[in-house]
């Protein structure tokens, strides 16, 4: 049975750069990322005021009559959700930056960061009602370079390890799971992986769930460190926001392999 490895990225653990408790999370993550192609984090920037604040904003949202919801014309400032973005970012750019050292292309970094931008995207799965399926969402790799995964406490999530296992992920309130998508799959040669995943709705309550995707704008190339006789190239170099194009269109839905199919090598 697998289980996903849980990673500190709390204050108590003085994250600094290059301190040897940095290099170890950096090893410990970037493992993770390759194994399973995700972990659990554990972080604490987000206090549970505007946790609490942003989940209460999402049960709002999604409480919206249709008729009014289709207007599309919320002049309502998310303060919070905005401000919930730029800590998990601080996530996001934490775990990139141990990868790219981890692998020693830092020299990229820069280049990288200046290309990120984010796609928030916040879900409700209602409970299923009789004689319907408990399948929340369909499973599916993520398209982007690393998502960061919240939720309230309600669980779901289950990952399809590289076995072909499906197991679940337990999450207590203070954790999100950082998951490698297919551009970061892509970018390390497949170092990295961009697992399955997909939800499954099992007790009576409803679960609400944040996803914070990061894009990149511009090309995705691998970096020639990750290439060699024993490793040979496997996707040409690509355009990250046209994949998305590409994906959306209704027939590439239900590709195998997306990424593959868009920019593999001999394919
Ligand atoms: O709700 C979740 O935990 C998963 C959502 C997800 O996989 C996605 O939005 O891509
Ligand atoms: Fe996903």
């Amino acid at each position: 049975m697998h289980k996903l490895p849980s990673i500190d990225f709390t204050n108590k653990k003085n994250l600094k750069p290059s301190s040897t408790s940095w290099l170890a999370t950096a090893l410990e993550a970037t493992r993770a990322l390759e194994e399973y192609g995700c972990f659990i984090a554990e972080f604490d920037k987000v206090t549970p005021e505007l946790n609490d604040a942003v989940f209460h904003g999402l049960e709002d949202l999604f409480d919206i009559p249709i008729e009014t919801k289709v207007l599309n014309k919320s002049t309502k400032p998310f303060e919070n959700v905005l401000a919930y973005n730029k800590l998990v970012a601080e996530l996001e750019e934490m775990v990139t930056r141990m990868v790219f050292e981890t692998y020693g292309v830092e020299k990229y970094l820069d280049a990288h960061r200046k290309m990120v931008t984010y796609l928030c995207r916040g879900m409700k799965y209602r409970p299923p009602v009789e004689n319907e399926t408990n399948m929340g969402f369909v499973p599916h790799t993520d398209k982007d370079f690393i998502t960061v995964l919240h939720q309230n406490g309600v669980n779901g999530l289950e990952v399809k390890a590289r076995d072909g296992e499906w197991f679940s992920v337990e999450l207590v309130p203070s954790s999100y799971i950082v998951m490698s998508g297919d551009a970061a799959m892509a970018w390390s040669n497949e170092r990295l992986y961009s697992p399955f995943h997909r939800v499954t709705m099992n007790g009576k309550e409803s679960r609400y769930s944040i996803a914070q995707f990061s894009f990149l704008e511009g090309i995705i190339e691998t970096p020639k460190e990750f290439v060699d006789e024993e490793h040979p190239l496997l996707y040409k170099p690509f355009d990250h926001l046209k994949y998305l194009d590409f994906y959306n269109k209704e027939e590439n839905r239900r590709l195998e392999c997306a990424i593959r199919t868009y920019c593999g090598v001999n394919v």
